[in-house]
């Protein structure tokens, strides 16, 4: 199968996006063809693969997220923010509410983050502390306290945006150990039989902080936007900052702005930037891509988001 996209990042996050609204694959096929894709080591590349999807009766279209494992996750909020741009672009529209694989979020445009970078706003939520579902430690929430089973002493803050983030606070990241317990719950332990995402989070001052997260299905990535909402939101319960207050939330891969309210509605802000379009012939059997067609790099939107990138970097 050959298939158009467009490679695209939010906050350095990147992904294909395909526009799927005509076309009709199983979900198995789908997972072949994120890992064929999203391949590192494959000629496109990428954290997962994002779908645009029809719309219905209450969402102007939808957004299906596969990891680059090809495991489907309940949401992406780096990537929301790009399928909200291929949403509005495709549609003529500025906001929508979109339909996600267990529940909705209201995206709109935003003044732009910085010159010459399309920016979107997205609200998600609620932020969900009722974890037994997918953290079975026997309580239905843990907020700020060890948990028990994992290979870490740290105080977690689990929480769903719907889906699964482990979030600790730490003076220092410390990658190696990051890495070593997202590697753990990617072997999806009795403790975590969904697995999880996991993040470690440095308060910069009483404005900002800095995300690093280990994404189920991935690896370490530059950015998660779903972690970066959720870390927000720990950081307002945990008394860090407060509910109702914009934060620079800082990654590898740049920025956003978050603000968590007391209701568990996320909101973030931030970049919707096109790298390159084309296409590629596509074996989801074997999850292996062929050779890739490009049609057009975006350099100017590509320059345009380096520059906040790099003075993110500081
Ligand atoms: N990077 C994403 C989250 C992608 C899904 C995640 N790895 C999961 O499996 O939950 C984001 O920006 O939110």
């Amino acid at each position: 199968m050959r298939f158009h996209f467009t490679v695209c990042q939010g906050s350095g996050n990147d992904f294909p996006l395909i526009d799927a609204r005509a076309i009709d694959l199983d979900d198995a096929t789908w997972a072949g063809v994120a890992r064929a894709l999203a391949d590192r080591a494959g000629p496109v590349g990428g954290d997962g693969l994002l779908l645009l999807t029809d719309g219905d009766a209450h969402h102007a279209f939808g957004m299906r997220m596969f990891n680059a494992d090809g495991s489907e996750a309940e949401t992406c909020l780096n990537g929301l923010r790009c399928v909200a741009r291929a949403g509005f672009e495709a549609l003529g529209i500025e906001r929508a509410s979109v339909r996600l694989k267990t529940s909705t979020a209201e995206v709109s445009r935003d003044a732009a983050i910085a010159p010459g970078v399309t920016t979107i706003r997205e609200v998600a939520g609620p932020a969900d502390l009722d974890v037994g579902r997918w953290l079975v430690t026997g309580d239905s929430e843990n907020v700020q306290r060890p948990i028990p089973g994992l290979p870490s002493a740290r105080a977690f803050t689990a929480v769903a945006m719907p889906n699964p983030h482990l979030i600790a606070f730490v003076d220092e990241i410390d990658e190696d150990e990051l890495s070593m317990i997202g590697r753990f719950a990617e072997t999806a332990p009795p403790l975590l039989p969904e697995r999880a995402n996991v993040s470690f989070v440095e308060i910069r001052g009483a404005t900002a902080m800095f995300v690093r997260t280990f994404e189920r299905g991935v690896g370490l990535t530059d950015s998660c936007g779903s972690a970066m909402a959720a870390s927000t939101f720990a950081a307002c319960l945990s008394g860090r900052t407060d509910f109702g207050r914009e934060l620079i939330v800082l990654n590898r891969g740049g920025l956003v702005r978050g603000q968590a309210e007391a209701d568990g509605m996320v909101r973030l802000s931030g970049n919707a930037t096109w790298d390159w379009t084309g296409s590629a012939e596509v074996d989801a059997a074997t999850g292996v891509a062929g050779a890739v067609e490009i049609e057009r790099h975006y350099n100017d939107e590509i320059a345009a988001w380096a520059e906040v990138a790099d003075r993110a970097a500081g």
